[in-house]
């Protein structure tokens, strides 16, 4: 992939990071926001399924990464977003990127390969909400990591990994928290909210 070079860079405007714990429901939100906004919505683990299911290579080594609840290699997800991030940057009135980071140095390494997050959107779900939304979600999403151990797996490695994450961005003043508990519209109304607050 060619670096994004100045002139891309300048089109990047209006970076926001969806990072949350599983099933606090980052992509139900995405969706209202795309609709809204027209925001192009890149989720990363939405493009690491796709490159599952191509059944490429590499898609096989990622399926079992991902079947385990463990995070990908650093370079792959970002190589991703990034190619993603170029095909669009002509046009594109902004990013979402859902997902992302999952670790302080996913965040390190998107800073230095494509730039700075003007927002971080951080829905806060209390755990036994994410585990009860997952066990529902999974009877019909057909999710190989919506099952049970899976679920525990991943929640351990978000509370472990991506939770620094919120604090070394708080640090920045660019975190927005949005409460999960109530109804998508109650929580897309805090969403928008965050989103106008950039104007
Ligand atoms: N009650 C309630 N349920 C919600 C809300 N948002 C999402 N859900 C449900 O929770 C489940 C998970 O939502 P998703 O949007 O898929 O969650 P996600 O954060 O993208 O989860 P991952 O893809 O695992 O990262 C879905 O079955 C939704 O229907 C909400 O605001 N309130
Ligand atoms: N930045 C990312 C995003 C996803 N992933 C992998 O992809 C899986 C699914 O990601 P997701 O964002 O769709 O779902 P949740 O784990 O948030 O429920 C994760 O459990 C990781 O294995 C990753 O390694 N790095
Ligand atoms: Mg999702």
């Amino acid at each position: 992939i060619p670096p994004l070079d100045r002139c891309h860079c300048n089109k990047i405007i209006n970076v926001i990071h969806f990072t949350c714990g599983p099933g606090s429901g980052k992509g139900t939100q995405c969706e209202k926001v795309v609709a809204k906004y027209g925001f192009t919505h890149l989720s990363s683990g939405d493009l690491l399924r796709a490159e599952v299911s191509s059944g490429s290579e590499r898609g096989k080594q990622l399926a079992a990464i991902m079947e385990k609840g463990e995070l990908v290699p650093l370079d792959t997800v970002l190589d991703m977003i990034k190619e993603a991030m170029i095909a669009k940057a002509d046009t594109s009135k902004g990013f979402l990127i859902d997902g992302y980071p999952r670790e302080v140095r996913q965040g390190e390494e998107f800073e230095k390969k494509i730039g700075a997050p003007s927002l971080l959107l951080y829905i806060d779900a209390k755990a036994e909400t994410m585990v009860k939304r997952l066990m529902k979600r999974g009877e019909t999403s057909g999710r190989t990591d919506d099952n049970e151990e899976t679920i525990k797996k991943r929640l351990d490695l978000y509370y472990k990994a991506t939770e620094p994450v919120i604090a070394f961005y708080e640090g920045r003043g660019i975190v927005r928290k949005i409460d999960s508990e109530g109804s998508v519209d109650q929580v897309f109304s805090q969403v928008a909210k965050a989103i106008d607050s950039l104007k």
